[in-house]
């Protein structure tokens, strides 16, 4: 007999092979009619962003701004009413974590503190950022209707939502939570497929895993929020990658970076760095050469690093370089692959230091992995280095 883990890996190959599993969601033109088009946003907004690039299409010179939900919908992008209406409820949850992360309640609940606050309090024990992030995303997916199954950082295992429902939702719902009693920029990283209709007869446990397995070239949407000095939404439908910004006035998001391009090459390394005796010939090699501007690109590069994934590479997005972590330390599912779509999206590319990461076929839940994010010249530079992938990971104690 074939034990359970044959059995999913053979599932898995199989969905490999079927066509039938290819995202049936369709290219989006970017049309976005001018009735769409809200006049609610301000001169002064129109001039702090006029220095990100814009699509010609998506121009807002004028001043007016689109919110994302006028952006994905009929007269936008037109990305299905479905995903439109999980957006919104999406919009929310991060709104509620925004408000979360700010709190002077709870700013002292970040990853490790949960434990530490109250020892005696027992059930009414204050609950660490992330679990309570995770609740809230949980809460907004049951409340759209439009979510199947749901695979968090958080929990063991997926969470088995709605039958029939379109969509597959997978998170880390705030990731750099361990940085956050410090006020450092911490992030939601998500990615969405198409429910595996296929499965459908399977056990729930089977089905709920193999939805949440399915590889990154199959991502339906994906996207990050930044909480920082602005909250900024960044996602791809799979048609660019586009930007939106909170706008706490109105609590809308607004399109503020359509379209965006990662510059082909950068000047940024971002990587923890202290590791450097624990890393491999090849990347020791590739970021002393790069230091010294003897690389491809004859400049001295720069190193930033903020040890929060999402704001490492939102800056990467808009600046250009690399944003690193070369132990198998970041997730595949949750991680790697969301950002990777919006990294191609934006012309960019994801790797592990050896393959795209958005052919690998995830195999099992939690799967971590080394993360290279950038420009596609710095990867592409980085990649010929060979040797760049950290294999000895003692466990790091910060
Ligand atoms: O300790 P390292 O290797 O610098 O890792 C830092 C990375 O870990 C993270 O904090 C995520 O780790 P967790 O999933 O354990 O929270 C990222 O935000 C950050 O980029």
């Amino acid at each position: 007999m074939q034990s359970p883990t044959t059995t999913i890996t053979a599932a898995i190959q199989n969905l490999n092979l079927n066509p039938n599993f290819l995202p049936k969601f369709p290219p989006n033109p970017l049309r976005i009619l001018p009735e769409f088009v809200n006049h609610r946003s301000t001169a002064s907004m129109a001039s702090t962003f006029s220095r990100f690039k814009v699509n010609s299409k998506l121009d807002n010179s004028s001043g007016e701004f689109l919110t994302i939900t006028e952006y994905a919908g009929k007269g936008g992008a037109n990305v299905g009413d479905d995903l439109v209406v999980l957006f919104s409820h999406l919009e929310y949850a991060f709104k509620r974590i925004a408000a979360l992360v700010a709190s002077p309640v709870n700013s002292s609940l970040g990853k490790s503190s949960g434990g530490s606050q109250d020892v005696d309090a027992g059930r009414d024990k204050p609950k660490p950022l992330d679990i309570v992030s995770n609740e809230i995303i949980l809460s907004s997916l049951k409340n759209s209707g439009k979510v199947a199954v749901m695979a968090s950082e958080e929990d063991d295992a997926p969470v088995w939502i709605t039958d029939n429902a379109p969509f597959v939702v997978v998170t880390d719902p705030l990731d750099g939570s361990r940085n956050i009693d410090a006020s450092i920029p911490t992030g939601t990283i998500f990615g969405i497929y198409n429910r595996l209709i296929e499965v459908d007869n399977l056990p729930t446990e089977e089905k709920a895993l193999l939805n949440s397995l399915q590889s990154g070239n199959r991502l339906v949407a994906a996207g990050y929020v930044l909480y920082s000095s602005a909250t900024i939404l960044c996602t791809t439908f799979g048609s660019g990658a586009h930007a939106f910004t909170l706008d706490h006035s109105t609590g809308d998001f607004v399109l503020t970076h359509p379209d965006i391009k990662i510059p082909p090459r950068g000047q940024i390394y971002s990587v923890n760095d202290a590791r450097y005796f624990d890393w491999p010939e090849g990347l020791r090699r590739y970021i002393d050469t790069i230091r010294q501007g003897k690389g491809k690109f004859p400049k001295k590069y720069s190193a930033r690093y903020i040890c929060s994934l999402v704001a490492d590479f939102h800056r990467t997005l808009m600046y250009g370089g690399v944003a690193m972590n070369p132990r198998d330390h970041l997730r595949l599912v949750y991680e790697a692959n969301p950002l990777s779509f919006v990294a191609e999206q934006a012309g960019g590319k994801g790797s592990d230091g050896k393959n795209r990461i958005l052919s690998i076929q995830p195999v099992k839940l939690h799967q971590r992995l080394p993360l290279f994010l950038g420009s596609p010249e710095d990867i592409d530079e980085l990649e010929s280095y060979g040797d760049v992938q950290q294999t000895v990971n003692p466990g790091y104690d910060v």
